[in-house]
């Protein structure tokens, strides 16, 4: 582990483990105790080493503190005096004895911010913050080790198209209901498997490796590329495999293969390339997609007699599942790590570091998120714009805004 300021990171994290439950990642400090006097020595501690930290970071990058459960009494505060306010945001837990001003910054932070955990949005170039040389390039393991993860996806995404494409052959399971569960599944287990490109959690933990590597971005897309090929061949009818027609077009014509199907997969490629595991974005866009849209299809045709007043082909039950379904599986059915529990795609990212975010002000965006794209579902223009392209695109500029890259 490297050394910073004398002091060993893995030592203080350790440490910290002892104190209580602490992250030390690549965009955060989190150090959440009970309060025991010694957390404020390794408070003190790791302060130092922020500002270390913080003074070598450039002026587009931002690094968070956050340290729960130590009180934020003047020695702590004095230590975080000359941190440069818009670069690191630092705030302690407000649930606690604090004295009356519980923001480490200079000025206060506003109140709406105070208690957030700001991610810095790492991106490709990020530097480890503490290493001195920028982060080294793949090594050749790196480079086997992603190609052994594409080449396990793509067969993953063989297998599971050709289960359905059994089911649907073998009349088990309608052709609408396969193609929608092909439309909710793929892209989700897609991206489930986008940590095990590069630095797996394991590696991640012990070695603090920097979780945002470029060149996995692209082993990792091939995948959708390689199933857009397939689409295009297969739907120009310069080769024939009715399995993978009947099982994601709705009348089983080959042609169908270059509208929805191929529309879906290059949205996955966009993300990947674009947002990858560094943003919550491309996250987001992708739950609304696959789950919100995928489950819209399939509630709505089932229980959706009640159509919308502006749109007689889509109905409430459909854009409600939408809603739900988009909401939940981008962020969970709980809005505070500290009680509740989050089990969506969001939190599963941030388990892997990839980002810190403040969640229950997360979830108030992401249901933002998730409303837009129910709205732009809704409407007829559907029939004009393929929703595979409107709604994933839509969710992209909401949550763009929402949480910034
Ligand atoms: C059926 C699909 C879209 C149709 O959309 P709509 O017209 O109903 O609105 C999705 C097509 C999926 C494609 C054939 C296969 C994509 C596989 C994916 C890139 C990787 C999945 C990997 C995972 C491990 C299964
Ligand atoms: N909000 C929605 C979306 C779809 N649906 C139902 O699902 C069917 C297919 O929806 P869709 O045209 O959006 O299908 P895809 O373009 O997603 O494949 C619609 O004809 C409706 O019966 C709904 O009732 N309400």
């Amino acid at each position: 582990m490297l050394q910073k300021s004398g002091f060993k990171i893995s030592s203080v994290k350790c440490l910290f483990f002892k104190l209580g439950r602490a992250v030390l990642t690549t965009e955060s400090f989190e150090l959440s105790t009970n309060g025991d006097s010694r957390a404020l020595i390794l408070a003190l501690a790791v302060s130092k080493l922020f500002l270390e930290v913080e003074s070598s970071l450039s002026p587009t990058q931002t690094m968070t503190l956050l340290l729960r459960g130590v009180p934020a009494l003047p020695s702590v505060r004095s230590n975080f005096y000359l941190v440069r306010p818009h670069v690191c945001s630092i705030s302690t837990s407000s649930d606690l004895p604090l004295s009356s001003s519980s923001s480490l910054s200079p000025k206060p932070l506003r109140p709406a911010l105070r208690d957030r955990i700001f991610y810095r949005a790492p991106y490709a170039s990020l530097r480890h913050p503490f290493s001195s040389p920028p982060t080294p390039r793949a090594a050749p393991g790196d480079v086997l080790q992603d190609a052994g993860a594409t080449a396990a996806v793509l067969a993953g995404a063989y297998a599971f198209v050709f289960s359905f494409e059994y089911l649907a052959r073998r009349k088990l399971i309608q052709q609408n209901l396969s193609r929608k569960l092909v439309h909710v599944f793929s892209g989700l287990l897609f991206m489930v498997s986008w940590p095990i490109f590069r630095y797996p959690f394991a590696l991640y933990l012990i070695s603090l490796q920097d979780s945002t590597s470029t060149e996995a971005r692209y082993f990792a897309s091939l995948v959708p590329l390689v199933n857009c090929l397939r689409l295009v061949i297969h739907g120009l009818s310069l080769a024939s495999d009715e399995g993978l027609i009947k099982s994601v077009t709705r009348e089983g014509k080959p042609e169908e293969l270059l509208r929805g199907p191929l529309y879906y997969v290059l949205v996955l490629i966009l993300c990947a390339l674009v947002f990858w595991r560094e943003s919550p974005v491309g996250v987001i866009s992708l739950a609304m997609m696959c789950g919100g849209d995928g489950v819209a299809d399939i509630i709505g045709r089932r229980f959706g007699s009640i159509k919308l007043p502006y749109n007689q082909h889509k109905s409430w039950a459909g854009s409600i599942s939408m809603f739900i379904f988009g909401f939940l599986i981008s962020i969970g059915c709980a809005s505070n790590h500290h009680r509740g529990y989050i089990n969506g795609m969001l939190y599963y990212y941030s388990i892997f570091g990839y980002f810190q975010l403040d969640w229950a002000w997360t979830v108030r965006k992401v249901a933002l998120v998730s409303l837009v794209a129910t709205v732009v579902e809704s409407l007829s223009t559907t029939d004009v714009i393929d929703d595979n392209i409107s709604v994933p695109l839509v969710s992209m500029a909401a949550a763009f805004v929402s949480f910034g890259y």
